[in-house]
């Protein structure tokens, strides 16, 4: 067995572990990178990129394959980047193993045995296949297993209604697939009930079918498949799993590393390090918090500065995005409404701007959509956005909330004229505007100061 001794260890190479790796081998550290499956992680083979490739090349009017073979496009020039070949001219040592504890600062892979200073677990998560009477009888697809079909299913029944099954309802619909989502809750629970009911609505109109409550009791093999539900029978051609995630961690030997997890991810503290062992943090979805690409992405820079630098960071959520790419897409960041109300009670100012109200958005014909803002002392703690681009139109949100910034910040800025990013600054505009518009103090001081100006 060959032994090498490193400061870093990063096992996973998808969005966080190759955000450390790089980060920290660029700093100076020596690092060694894990990876079992492909590199890039899931995000850019079977997450992300396929999955908004996917929409947009349906929106784009392809057919199936035609829209298929553009997910391995997109898949294949974004790969270089995330590539082996490009990490080992960084510096880092790449092994394409499994990885697992042997002890609280050892590493094995393969014939490797890895002594580090600092070990990171970065190994994202996998789709959970509920334990349904009869799934194992069925072939059913995944998001691991999606992209690579190349048939066109004549009638997809999605199990859940998260952004997976909501994005990829949108996606088959617009080649023609019969499409059947069935919810055991609600779609989209996590959204502002507002802005999910504009999304889901549209996705009913454009044809898709969307169970809501409807408890998946059975699967079987019947004319294609059929799924037995609390409101009754589907049948389709295909099925897709879409049910929520679980963590990577059952390979890692956790135990032997003194690394306790939780049902989520590795129980960390929030500098995402092992509430146990200090030598291990854990990042991305593995941290068994939201998961995003973003998030892992940020989870890699907060704790580079811990490792390398020994400087305390916390990794917070409040200033973190999120996006569900549907027709319109539906952006967050922040507070939700109800969660705001929670927080601040009446000190809370909740302002709604109707997109119908943006000029661009009359140019285009627009009439669905709006912004939330939800504003405590002045800042913002939270924004709803459903509009076409939203995740894009959520960016200086993004911004201001990262860096605390008042509100006064977005009503000062002047944006070009005809844009849906106008919408963000009404929006601020609107907080103010009774505060200008409608106090006596105001009009007095305007009275008394004409009356003197010369
Ligand atoms: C269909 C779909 C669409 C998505 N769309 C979006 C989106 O639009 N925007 C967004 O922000 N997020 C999206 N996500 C979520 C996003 O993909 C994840 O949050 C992100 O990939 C998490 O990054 P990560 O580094 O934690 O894990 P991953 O990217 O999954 O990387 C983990 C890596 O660790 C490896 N690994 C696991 N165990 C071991 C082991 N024992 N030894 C060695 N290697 C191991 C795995 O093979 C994998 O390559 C989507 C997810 C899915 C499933
Ligand atoms: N655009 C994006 O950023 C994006 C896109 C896709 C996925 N993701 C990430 O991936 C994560 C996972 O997405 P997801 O959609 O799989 O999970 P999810 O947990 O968000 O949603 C799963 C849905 O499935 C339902 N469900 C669970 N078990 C069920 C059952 N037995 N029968 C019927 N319904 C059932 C739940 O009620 C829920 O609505 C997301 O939380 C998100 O972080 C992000």
């Amino acid at each position: 067995m060959n032994t090498i001794k490193t400061d870093v260890c990063v096992i996973g190479a998808g969005s966080g572990g190759l955000t450390v790796a790089s980060g920290a081998v660029q700093m100076g550290a020596k690092v060694v990178l894990i990876e079992a499956g492909k590199m890039g992680g899931d995000c850019l083979n079977y997450g992300c990129v396929p999955s908004k490739t996917l929409i947009h090349a349906g929106r784009a009017g392809m057919n199936y394959a035609e829209a298929m073979a553009d997910v391995q496009r997109a898949i294949t020039t974004i790969a270089p980047h995330d590539s082996q070949e490009r990490f080992e001219k960084l510096g880092c040592t790449v092994i394409r193993d499994t990885a697992r504890f042997e002890d609280e600062d050892t590493i094995i892979a393969g014939d490797t045995r890895i002594g580090a200073r600092r070990i990171v677990i970065a190994t994202g998560s996998s789709p959970m296949v509920p334990p349904i009477d009869g799934i194992d009888s069925v072939p059913y697809l995944t998001n691991e297993t999606l992209f690579a079909q190349r048939e066109t299913p004549e009638h997809l029944i999605i199990i859940g209604g998260g952004p997976i099954g909501i994005e990829m309802a949108f996606a088959h619909r617009s080649f023609g697939c019969e499409v059947t989502v069935i919810d055991g809750d609600q779609a989209l629970s996590k959204e502002d009930p507002d802005a999910a009911k504009i999304v889901l609505d549209r996705l009913r109109a454009e044809g898709v079918t969307l169970m809501e409550g409807a408890k998946v009791e059975a699967v079987s093999a019947e004319n294609g498949v059929t799924v037995q539900t609390s409101k009754g029978p589907v049948t389709g051609s295909h099925l897709l799993v879409a049910a929520g995630r679980k963590p990577n961690l059952d390979k890692l030997d956790l135990d032997k590393g003194n690394v306790p997890r939780t049902k989520t991810g590795v129980d960390v503290d929030g500098s995402l390090r092992s509430v146990s062992n200090k030598k291990v943090y854990a990042i991305g979805d593995a941290a068994g918090g939201m998961q995003f690409t973003h998030l892992a992405g940020y989870h890699g820079g907060v704790i580079i500065r811990s490792m390398l630098f020994g400087i305390p960071a916390k990794a917070k959520t409040a200033h973190i995005p999120r996006v569900t790419y549907g027709s319109p897409e539906l952006a967050q960041i922040g507070l939700t409404e109800a969660e705001a109300r929670k927080e601040h009670g009446d000190k809370l100012t909740v302002i709604r701007e109707d997109l119908k109200s943006n000029d661009r958005a009359v140019t285009a014909g627009i009439t669905e959509g709006f912004i939330k803002l939800m504003v405590h002392k002045g800042r913002p703690v939270g924004v709803t956005l459903v509009a076409p681009n939203a995740g894009d139109l959520i960016a200086p949100w993004a911004l201001a909330m990262a860096n605390n910034m008042k509100l006064s910040a977005m009503s000062n800025a002047v944006f070009p004229y005809p844009t849906l990013a106008e919408i963000n600054k009404r929006a601020a505009g609107s907080y103010f505007s009774p505060k200008l518009f409608d106090s006596a103090l105001v009009k007095t001081a305007v009275g008394l100061v004409q009356r003197w100006l010369p």
